[in-house]
């Protein structure tokens, strides 16, 4: 079976995108097989993320997004918005508003253009943060739920749990520069205090409107971006008194503008997407040796 995937990023955090709103990849693999395969970065084409065009029935379009090591997430920063410029641009759905369908529930993304065809940016409603322990997943052992102890190794970190529609565990620290990312980030991300994983972030604030971050993907590892993960760096920034509604979240691959709105309670984001090329591929199902 031979499929068309497009490679797009949000400042380097990099997607194959697949238009599947016929089913015909579906009926051939499974997702988190071909995602295992195609972004395998040494026997695929190398990628984060694998993610599909689908049909919904209550929103514009659906989207799914399948980490590189074949599992599936509720929802992707980044992604959506390679995703809202794809169709535009492809003529799929030739809307400025348009409503996705996601595994975590609808978003919005409002497309910015240069007056006609190319979109230049996407402002994402990325709705409301979801705190409690159970939304997030996250089991709790302390009796708070902002800056909770989770010892890892001989580390005593401050965790503060927030989901995006995924979960993340925000961790802020004096300083990220030259802390082991490789060996604190799967250690959070498996931690037993969160039952579905995490992303991890690290972060160190700059100002009440600045925070550098450097982040651990549950699925992906290292990525140079995440778009949730920005939306929850600042949501922990707001809940832990570090920052204001407002801020430029800075990362490896470029920089995020993230606000929570306190009248709506909605997370709002705006950033970049971007198309790297297009290619056909020969898939094979059932030859997947990197499924983990
Ligand atoms: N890179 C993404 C998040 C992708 C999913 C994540 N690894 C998970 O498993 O939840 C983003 O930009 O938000």
């Amino acid at each position: 079976m031979e499929i068309t995937l497009t490679k797009m990023h949000g400042l380097g955090n990099d997607f194959l995108l697949a238009d599947d709103r016929k089913g015909f990849v579906a009926a051939n693999i499974s997702y988190g097989e071909l995602a295992a395969q195609v972004c395998d970065r040494h026997f695929g084409i190398g990628a984060d993320g694998l993610i599909l065009i689908l049909p919904s029935t209550s929103c514009d379009l659906g989207f799914a997004i399948w980490n590189s090591d074949g599992s599936e997430a509720g929802m992707c920063g980044n992604g959506i918005r390679c995703f809202a410029r794809y169709v535009y641009e492809k003529n799929i759905l030739r809307q400025k508003i348009m409503t996705i369908e996601t595994a975590s529930g609808p978003v919005i993304c409002l497309l910015e253009n240069d007056g006609e065809d190319l979109v230049t940016g996407v402002r994402v409603d990325m709705g409301p943060p979801r705190l409690l322990p159970e939304e997030i997943p996250f089991i709790c052992p302390a009796d708070k739920t902002i800056e909770v102890p989770l010892k890892v190794l001989d580390q005593a970190f401050q965790v503060t749990p927030v989901s995006m529609g995924n979960p993340h565990a925000v961790i802020f620290l004096d300083k990220i520069e030259g802390i082991p990312l490789e060996v604190w980030g799967p250690l959070v991300e498996k931690h037993p205090a969160f039952p579905e994983k995490t992303n991890v972030e690290f972060v160190e604030v700059l100002s009440k409107e600045k925070m550098r971050v450097r982040v651990w993907e549950r699925g992906a590892g290292v990525t140079l971006a995440c778009g949730t993960g920005a939306c929850a760096v600042l949501v922990a920034g707001v809940l832990t008194g570090r920052s204001g509604r407002r801020a430029e979240i800075l990362l490896p691959g470029g920089s995020l503008a993230v606000e929570w709105d306190e009248r709506s309670g909605h997370v709002y984001k705006r950033g970049p997407a971007e198309w790297v090329f297009e290619t056909r591929m020969k898939i094979k199902a059932g030859h997947c040796g990197f499924l983990r």
